[in-house]
This record gives structure tokens, C-alpha cells and sequence, in this order.
């Protein structure tokens, strides 16, 4: 007989999640069956049940990337890994291996690559399964709700951060303090980084300031950019984790001359566009990058400066029933840190 589990169901795109009873997934060559202990919720799961994003998701669905949990299961041809081993899935679920960019250690940007809980099924479940090549490893004794978050918010921020080839001492923009730009304050103060904080909410600024941001602004009540300029000359670099576009395009105006911005929040839908100034870019010499996730290296090193106590997620639980409503409140905006649902 097959065992089922409990797990949230996206069915139609734009309607709530159900709570259902499904079978456990059973773990193929190369996989690991794995229990879920803690599931972060994204941004980006909502934009997958809204339909923000083409292509679309692959439905019925199970959301959820940001994946703390044991090893259940070991399939056939794993090696390296036992029952019980501590173990977190991304969002890259698998990339080819074969083609230029993942040879080039550019996996992120993989044309043939899955995607936990948007074209896999996710962590919104008792239990997952997930290639072993591409799960991440977790410290044991580290705090598994702490660390969900670093499976997605954490390692992206990271590696967004390290493509805008800021260095020790310099200013960096962190552009939206959700769930992703909290924890993008505490990589950039580690890497010894200044940090200047952009939202449109006073209470998640409170919390970047907590967390080490030195300057902060409110974008809904001044320019940010006009004000960044105006108190520091700009900064070196910015991330911009925001669900507007407008913070994108502000973004670029925040830089100082030969400045580069990331970009990594996805608004989706009809924000997906911006304008930018063409002559600022070439005469000022500024780069806007793209930053998608993080590769295999880039999340064991996201996950060593948690382990090392450098970087926590402020997280609340909540249950897998209530994700609905976890849902309606991102979409005011009004969650601050990082919601992890508790599935064990
Ligand atoms: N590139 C990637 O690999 C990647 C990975 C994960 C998430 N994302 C995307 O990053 C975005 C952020 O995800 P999250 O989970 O942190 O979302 P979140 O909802 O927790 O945070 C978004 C933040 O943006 C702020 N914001 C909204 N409008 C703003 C504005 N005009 N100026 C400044 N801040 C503003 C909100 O107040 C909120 O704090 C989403 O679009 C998500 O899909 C991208
Ligand atoms: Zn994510
Ligand atoms: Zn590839």
C-alpha cells in the first residue's frame, strides 16, 4: 500500500492552496526521499500561485524551496548520504551538467534546469524528493527553521551580493527588506560591507537598522535615490530584492560612478518592465547585472556564514494550514523577516 502524506496543493493558478492527503513521492536513481522539518515561505511561491512568470508552473503543484529537513530515503546509486543526514533543497532542483554554462560553473543560468516547488514538487509537504547532487548539506545542531530561509533568501542575496563585485568598506544598497533583503544586510555586513536600506515600510527598516544597515530610507516617503546621493555620494553597488519595479529603476540612480547593481527581486506580470536612463549608464559607466539563485558552491558557502553564526533569518512558524493567509499577508507587504512553515 502507499503511504500518503499531507501536503499544499496549488490546482489552478490565482486560487488558494488545498490541504490534501497525497502519496510520498518514492526516490529514483540519484535521489533522496526527504522529511520535511521546516519550509520557508517565498515571494516567489506567491508569484507561482498567481501566474506572475512565464513559463508557468507546473500544476497540480506542491510549492516550497526553501527546504530544511532528514534524509527518509536513500536511492538507488547515492552515495555519500544515510538515513537521518541533515540536508536543505534550493531552488535549483537539478541543472544539465553538460552544456557551456554549467561547465562554466554558471548553473544558474542552465537552459534545461528544474525548479523545486515550480516545476517539482516542493516542500509544502511532509516529505520531498530532491536529487542528492543538489541538495545542500546542513551543520548538525544548527536550528532547522533558522535555516530554511537560507536555502533560498540567503544563498540568492549571497550571490547577488557577490556579483556586484562589492568590496570590504564600500556602500551597498539593499533595495526592499523582505524576506530576502533582511538577510541580504547581514551577508553584506559580513563581507564587511556598508549597508543603506531602502522600503516603503517604517517597521522593516526598524529591523534593518537592528541588523547592522546605517543608513535606512523610506522609499514611500522620499526619493531614495536623491537621498542616497545626497548623504553619501551614492553607494558602490546595490541589491534589489523589492516586488516593484520602480525600486529598479531607482536603484540605478542610487550608484556612485562605476557603481553595479544586481538585480534579483522578480515583480512579474505587468511590473516586469522598466526605464532607465541611458546616458547615466554609459557617461557614469554603471553595470546592472542579473543574479538567479546561487550555484552548489555559492549555497554550502551561504550556508557556512549561518552555521558560523554570521547571518540568522527573524523568522515566525506558522502551520501548513494557515499558508493561505501567510500568502495574504505578502501581498500586503506586512510580513516582516521571514515566515517558515513548521511541518515537523
Ligand atoms: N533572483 C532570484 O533568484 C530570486 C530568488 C528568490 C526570490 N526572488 C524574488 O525576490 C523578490 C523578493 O522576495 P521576498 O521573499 O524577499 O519578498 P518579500 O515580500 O518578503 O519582500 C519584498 C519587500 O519589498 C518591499 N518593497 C515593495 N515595494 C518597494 C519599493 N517600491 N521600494 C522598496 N521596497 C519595496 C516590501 O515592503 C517587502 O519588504 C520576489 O520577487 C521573489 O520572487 C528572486
Ligand atoms: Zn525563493
Ligand atoms: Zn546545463
Amino acid at each position: 500500500m502507499t503511504q500518503t502524506m499531507k501536503a499544499a496543493v496549488l490546482h489552478e493558478l490565482r486560487t488558494p492552496l488545498k490541504i490534501e492527503r497525497v502519496p510520498v513521492p518514492e526516490p529514483g536513481h540519484g535521489d533522496l526521499l526527504i522529511k520535511v522539518t521546516a519550509c520557508g515561505v517565498c515571494h516567489s511561491d506567491l508569484h507561482a500561485v498567481d501566474g506572475d512568470w512565464t513559463p508557468l508552473p507546473v500544476i497540480p503543484l506542491i510549492p516550497g524551496h526553501e527546504v530544511a529537513g532528514k534524509v527518509a530515503k536513500v536511492g538507488p546509486g547515492v552515495t555519500g548520504f544515510k538515513v537521518g543526514d541533515e540536508v536543505g533543497v534550493p531552488w535549483m532542483y537539478s541543472s544539465c551538467g553538460q552544456c557551456e554554462f554549467c561547465l562554466a560553473g554558471m548553473e544558474t543560468i542552465c537552459k534545461s534546469a528544474e525548479a523545486t516547488g515550480y516545476t517539482k514538487p516542493g516542500g509544502y509537504a511532509e516529505y520531498l524528493v530532491a536529487p542528492a547532487a543538489y541538495v545542500g548539506r546542513l551543520p548538525e545542531g544548527t536550528d532547522p527553521y533558522a535555516m530554511a530561509p537560507i536555502l533560498c533568501a540567503g544563498v540568492t542575496t549571497y550571490r547577488g551580493l557577490k556579483r556586484t563585485g562589492a568590496r570590504p568598506g564600500q556602500w551597498v544598497a539593499v533595495v526592499g527588506i523582505g524576506g530576502l533583503g533582511h538577510i541580504a544586510i547581514q551577508y553584506a555586513r559580513a563581507m564587511g560591507l556598508r549597508v543603506a536600506a531602502v522600503d516603503v515600510s517604517k517597521e522593516k527598516l526598524d529591523l534593518a537598522t537592528s541588523l547592522g544597515a546605517e543608513i535606512v530610507v523610506n522609499g514611500a516617503e522620499t526619493d531614495p535615490a536623491a537621498a542616497i546621493q545626497e548623504q553619501i555620494g551614492g553607494t558602490h553597488a546595490a541589491v534589489v530584492t523589492a516586488v516593484a519595479a520602480k525600486a529598479f529603476e531607482q536603484a540605478v540612480l542610487m550608484l556612485r560612478p562605476g557603481g553595479t547593481v544586481a538585480y534579483i527581486g522578480l515583480p512579474g506580470g505587468k511590473s516586469d518592465e522598466i526605464r532607465a536612463s541611458i546616458s547615466a549608464i554609459t557617461n557614469w559607466e554603471l553595470s546592472v547585472r542579473g543574479s538567479n539563485v546561487g550555484t552548489r558552491q555559492d549555497l554550502n558557502e551561504a550556508i557556512a556564514f549561518a552555521a558560523n553564526g554570521l547571518v540568522k533569518a527573524t523568522i515566525r512558524t506558522a502551520e501548513l494550514e494557515e499558508i493561505n493567509a501567510v500568502f495574504e499577508e505578502m501581498r500586503k507587504g506586512r510580513i516582516v523577516g521571514r515566515v517558515v512553515l513548521k511541518m515537523a
